[in-house]
């Protein structure tokens, strides 16, 4: 899928969050998870930086997408979230993440599609059952994207999906390597399904 991204803007408050323009894609997980490589992978380019120190990102990216190099009007905005979770123990997610994550999430009205990144060489972590039972109570449309999954043989990826599904309670999930490409296609496959 050949697309055309444009940086738009790092949003630290709402007031900062572009005019909503065409269906937004989330890529929301915990720090060092691998969203901005997943975006990278995905776009073909650059354009969201990978960060070599975990958390350091506390604002929203939001990058518009074009399917045309000549279209004005992009098809969608990803928004790369700021990662949570990286403290060792963590109380809840709403307590590390910066006070304008929830309300986006709640209330942007263009936000079609949040893709839940969980690392897929470790267990459940609490944080990320968190944000999904978060998302399921608000009525957010999700998608759980194991990563990393060139970390792991053939076997050890059917038990680790199983053991993810099992632990989130979700019925189906992708896995994926930004580093190979593998499932890059399959995750493209479920953001052109999102509604223009
Ligand atoms: N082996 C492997 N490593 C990966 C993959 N994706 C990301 N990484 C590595 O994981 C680290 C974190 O990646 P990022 O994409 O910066 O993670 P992030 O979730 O955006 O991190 P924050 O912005 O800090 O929350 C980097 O060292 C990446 O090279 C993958 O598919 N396979
Ligand atoms: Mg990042």
């Amino acid at each position: 899928m050949r697309v055309y991204p444009k940086f738009l803007l790092s949003a630290l408050a709402p007031e900062q969050f572009p005019q909503p323009s065409a269906p937004e894609v989330a890529f929301l997980g915990r720090s060092n998870v691998g969203k901005s490589s997943m975006i990278n992978a995905l776009l073909g380019s650059d354009e969201a930086r990978v960060s070599q120190t975990p958390g350091r990102t506390r604002a929203i990216n939001f990058f518009a997408i074009a399917d045309s190099p000549t279209r004005q009007q992009p098809r969608w905005i990803f928004a790369d979230l700021p990662g949570y979770g990286y403290a060792k123990i963590s109380k809840s997610i709403s307590a590390e993440w910066p006070s304008f994550i929830d309300p986006y999430l709640t209330n942007r009205e263009t936000l079609a599609l949040c893709i839940c990144l969980v690392d897929s060489n470790i267990p459940v972590q609490r944080s990320d059952a968190q944000l999904i039972e978060f998302l399921t109570s608000v009525g957010r449309p999700f998608l759980v994207v194991g990563t990393k999954a060139d970390r792991l043989s053939g076997n050890a990826r059917v038990k680790a999906e199983k053991t993810l599904r099992e632990g989130l309670g979700i019925e189906r999930m992708l896995l994926c390597s930004a580093e190979t490409g593998r499932g890059i296609n399959e995750v493209w496959a479920e953001i052109n399904a999102v509604k223009a």
